[in-house]
């Protein structure tokens, strides 16, 4: 692309591409290099290091905002443990779509057995006694990762899930357990908000994801670029420009959206330089990636409650729940726990605020403009 074969200046022909690799652009790709996350990376592989020797490992909770690498991290230190031993099984849950327990233990039989449990409804216990049987029967050590941990705490599944992992080997024995817990909710105190019975059994080793800063985002995108774009097509004062939008979000996946969306917007224009308006075009999308993936593990009750609120915006909760009621015929105590879950999203912003004649009550508004969330509804 550099040497411009086709002589014609700055233009793309329909069966050229500014991109040299667009699925490094992808959300499941995971990367090579894995830059400013070496402390972590070595807090974690402690923590593992007796499993590898047969012993049940630490546990840990790693904590950070949307976007900082936890997941990436858990990825690398299992495939680098698995390609160790095999006396070590690792399976990662996440938990935006297993969020309950009985729902976390499926996905571990299916990490274990490589098969679905029956659907025709075992027994819970059944299902965790098959799965510890197997661990013992092969003498291995499990290694369970809750990824996005936080979505069970929304559902009140955290502390029973937690104890039946952490108690394993007194119904099971034999059965090594490790649990890596990983939230990406800052205002959610994992420790505090469990049952005292599992605070008893629950003393991890914490690891901590702070926000990429600005420079550590530019050499992190730097390499997304080398790989994925043609030489030339992204330049530096360009790169600089999508890194500081990024690091107005603190989410990596921000920019790493931004690049792919801006490379398609020059190919649109033919053009075979990523420009900055390029940039601006799909920042009007990409900055809404974390509000796109928030409302993607919705059920459909929680979408009509959502809907809801954007239509009565800033109202109050007994207001709100008379046109939900109408819509869904759900009762107000699943309307509470619905509007806790959107809040602790950090979808709508639920207060407490005196109310003339009628004490205090909270009012519902979005923490989004609601277009934004309208949009992404449909
Ligand atoms: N140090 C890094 N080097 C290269 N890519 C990275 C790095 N850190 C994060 N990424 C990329 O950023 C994106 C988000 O990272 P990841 O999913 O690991 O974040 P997270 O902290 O688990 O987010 P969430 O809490 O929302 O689940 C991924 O595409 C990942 O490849």
């Amino acid at each position: 692309m550099t040497d411009d074969p086709g002589g014609d200046g700055g233009m793309l022909s329909w069966d050229e591409s500014v991109f040299r690799d667009e699925h490094v652009f992808e959300i499941d790709y995971v990367p090579e290099t894995f830059k400013h996350r070496e402390g972590q990376m070595q807090s974690l592989t402690y923590a593992l290091r007796p499993a590898v020797r047969g012993s049940r490992p630490l546990n840990v909770m790693v904590r950070g905002p949307p976007g900082t690498g936890k997941t990436t991290a858990i990825q690398k230190l299992f495939s680098e443990v698995t390609a160790q031993t095999r006396e070590v099984q690792t399976i990662r849950v996440n938990c935006q779509v297993n969020a309950t327990r009985y729902s976390v233990f499926s996905r571990l039989f299916e990490g274990s057995f490589d098969y679905e449990p029956p659907s025709s409804g075992i027994s819970f216990k059944k299902l965790f006694g098959q799965i510890a049987e197997k661990l013992v029967e092969e003498d291995r050590v499990l290694v369970v990762a809750l990824d996005d941990v936080n979505y069970l705490f929304y559902e009140n599944e955290a502390s029973d899930t937690l104890y039946s992992l952490l108690r394993a080997h007194e119904e099971h024995p034999g059965a090594k357990i490790g649990v890596i817990v990983v939230s990406s909710d800052p205002t959610l105190d994992v420790i505090d908000e469990l049952d005292s019975r599992v605070q008893s059994v629950f003393r991890p080793e914490d690891v901590y994801f702070p926000v990429y800063d600005q420079p550590e985002i530019v050499t992190i995108l730097r390499e997304r670029v080398k790989r994925g774009f043609h030489d030339d097509v992204v330049a530096e004062e360009t790169l600089e420009h999508v890194a500081s939008l990024t690091a107005d979000s603190g989410d990596l996946r921000v920019g790493i959206d931004l690049l792919r969306r801006a490379g398609l917007n020059a190919e649109m224009r033919a053009s075979r330089v990523v420009e900055m308006q390029d940039v601006e075009k799909a920042y009007e999308t990409s900055k809404y990636i974390n509000l796109s993936r928030s409302l993607s593990g919705l059920s459909e009750n929680e979408r009509a409650l959502l809907e809801v609120i954007a239509t009565h915006d800033g109202k109050q909760a007994g207001d709100v729940y008379e046109a939900f009621h109408e819509q869904t015929d759900l009762g107000y105590t699943r309307y509470s726990e619905i509007v806790n879950k959107l809040d602790q999203l950090g979808l709508i912003d639920a207060d407490y605020a005196d109310i003339e004649g009628r004490g205090r009550s909270r009012s519902l508004s979005l923490s989004y403009e609601k277009e934004a969330i309208l949009d992404r509804l449909e």
